[in-house]
Formats: structure tokens, sequence, C-alpha cells
């Protein structure tokens, strides 16, 4: 199995469009994109009640478990598949599936934490930041929670007026220093086909750079030939 040739992080507030940006551009690649949400690694809370779920912070960093997203991405960078957890937003857990993800050649890590790790940064070879109004995000988390998480208005609102906006505030936000680039508004059209033209440049340099080394080979071995030809 080939190892991945460019990994991207896609980081942004709530509702700020990474998932559009990072589904949009896997569609155009194909299948040379490996797409982890970091969502995806949230704790395990099966321990806790419902109830109790409902109350914990979700924008912490400390909600995530860094060293299994960590050692999946070691492995994606070895070409090795890994066994990816699986989030239910509307009960606020993992659910009891793992799929499994083969490494490819381009591997794009999203959420709202993915330039936050210093580990992971170094993992990083394109650091984007996704950044949309807070207004905005609002007003498409509203819609998104009720109709696809199983949410209703008021429990929106709370969550985000208590921990979201905060959080967003001390957490999220300031790890755009981390960014090479920030693209506005989420999937906007030109940041998505300069993102795709980036892919496919990074993805023919190096296949360009992998027969440029096997040519190299491939006459040093030609160069052997003739000489033991010559001395025979
Ligand atoms: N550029 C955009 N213009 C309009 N709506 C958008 C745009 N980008 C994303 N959305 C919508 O906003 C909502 C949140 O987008 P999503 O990509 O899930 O955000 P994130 O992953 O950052 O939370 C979705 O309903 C999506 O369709
Ligand atoms: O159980 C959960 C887990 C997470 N959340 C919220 O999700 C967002 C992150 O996902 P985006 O797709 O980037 O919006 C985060 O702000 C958490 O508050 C949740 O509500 N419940």
């Amino acid at each position: 199995m080939r190892s991945p040739s460019f990994v991207i992080g896609i980081a942004g507030g709530t509702g700020a469009g990474k998932t559009t940006v990072a589904r949009t551009v896997a569609d155009h690649v194909g299948e040379a994109i490996t797409r982890i949400p970091v969502d995806n690694y949230y704790e395990d809370l099966s321990h806790l009640e419902l109830t109790e779920r409902e109350q914990v912070n979700y924008d912490h960093p400390d909600a995530f478990e860094w060293d299994l997203l960590r050692e999946h991405l070691e492995t994606l960078l070895e070409g090795q598949p890994i066994e990816m957890p699986q989030y239910d937003f509307e009960i606020h857990n993992r659910t009891d599936d793992r799929v499994t993800v083969e490494s490819s050649d381009v591997i794009v890590l999203e959420g709202i934490f993915a330039l936050y790790d210093d580990a992971i940064l170094e993992m990083l070879d394109l650091c984007l930041y996704v950044m949309t109004d807070a207004d905005v995000r609002i007003l498409r988390r509203i819609e998104r929670d009720v109709v696809e998480r199983g949410r209703d208005l008021e429990g929106v609102m709370e969550q985000y007026l208590e921990t979201v906006k905060p959080m967003h505030e001390r957490f999220v936000e300031p790890t755009t220093k981390n960014a090479d680039v920030i693209i506005p508004e989420g999937a906007n059209q030109v940041a998505v086909e300069l993102l795709i033209e980036k892919i496919e440049a990074e993805r023919s340099s190096d296949s360009g750079a992998g027969a440029t080394a096997e040519t190299a080979v491939e006459r040093e071995r030609q160069d052997e030939l003739t000489f033991s030809d010559s001395t025979n």
C-alpha cells in the first residue's frame, strides 16, 4: 500500500463549512482522498446516561480522544488501514460500529480542532481555516442541528451560549495562527477550485518524483550492466 503524498487539515468554527469544503474536494478528487472527521474521535461516553451526555462540553479539547486520533493518522501515513470509530450526534456518543478506512494518496482531516494538537500539526502538509462570521454559523447550525441532529431550537441556543461560543473564542479561533490559508465563507468556489488544483499538483509532482527516482535507479542498474558487460 502506498503512503499518502499530501495531508490536509481543515479547521474552523461550527457551521463554518468545513465538511462541505472537504466533501466537495473529495467528490472532485475521488478515491484518492481519505476523509477523517475529527468528530468521530469524541471520547466514548457510554458510561454516562443520555441526560448526562447532554450536559457535556463538546467544544473543549478534552472532549476528544487525541491518542487514538494521532495513532490513526500515523497508521494512515504508513499506508495502513484503520478501524475508524463512528459518532452519532443524536445520542451524543460513539456507535458500536467501526468502519475500515483505507489509506490513500491524500488525507483530509476535518473538524473544529483539526489545527489544535501539536503532534497532529506536525503531520499536516497544508493547514486551512474556514472563516465564516459567527451570525452565519449559528444560523446554519440551528438549521442543521434541528433537521439532522435531532435537537430543538431552545437546546441549540442554550448550548451555543453556554459552551459553543466561549470555547470557540478560547480554543478554536486561536488556531487560525496555525493556518497556511484562510478560506472565507466556507465552500466558496474559487477557494475550492484552488484547493483541488493544489492537490492535483502535489499528486502529480509526487508521482513525478517517484518516476525520476525510478529512472535514476534504472539508469544505475543499466550502468552496472554495461560495466559488467565490458568486464566480461
Ligand atoms: N458556502 C456556503 N454557502 C451556503 N451554505 C453553506 C456553505 N458552506 C456550508 N453551508 C451549509 O452550512 C451548513 C453547515 O456546513 P458544514 O459544512 O456542515 O459546516 P461545518 O462542518 O464547518 O460544521 C450545511 O447545511 C451546509 O450546507
Ligand atoms: O455529541 C455532540 C458532539 C458534538 N456536538 C457539537 O458539534 C460541533 C462540532 O461539529 P461541527 O460539524 O464542526 O459543527 C461542536 O461545536 C459541538 O458543540 C454536539 O452538539 N454534540
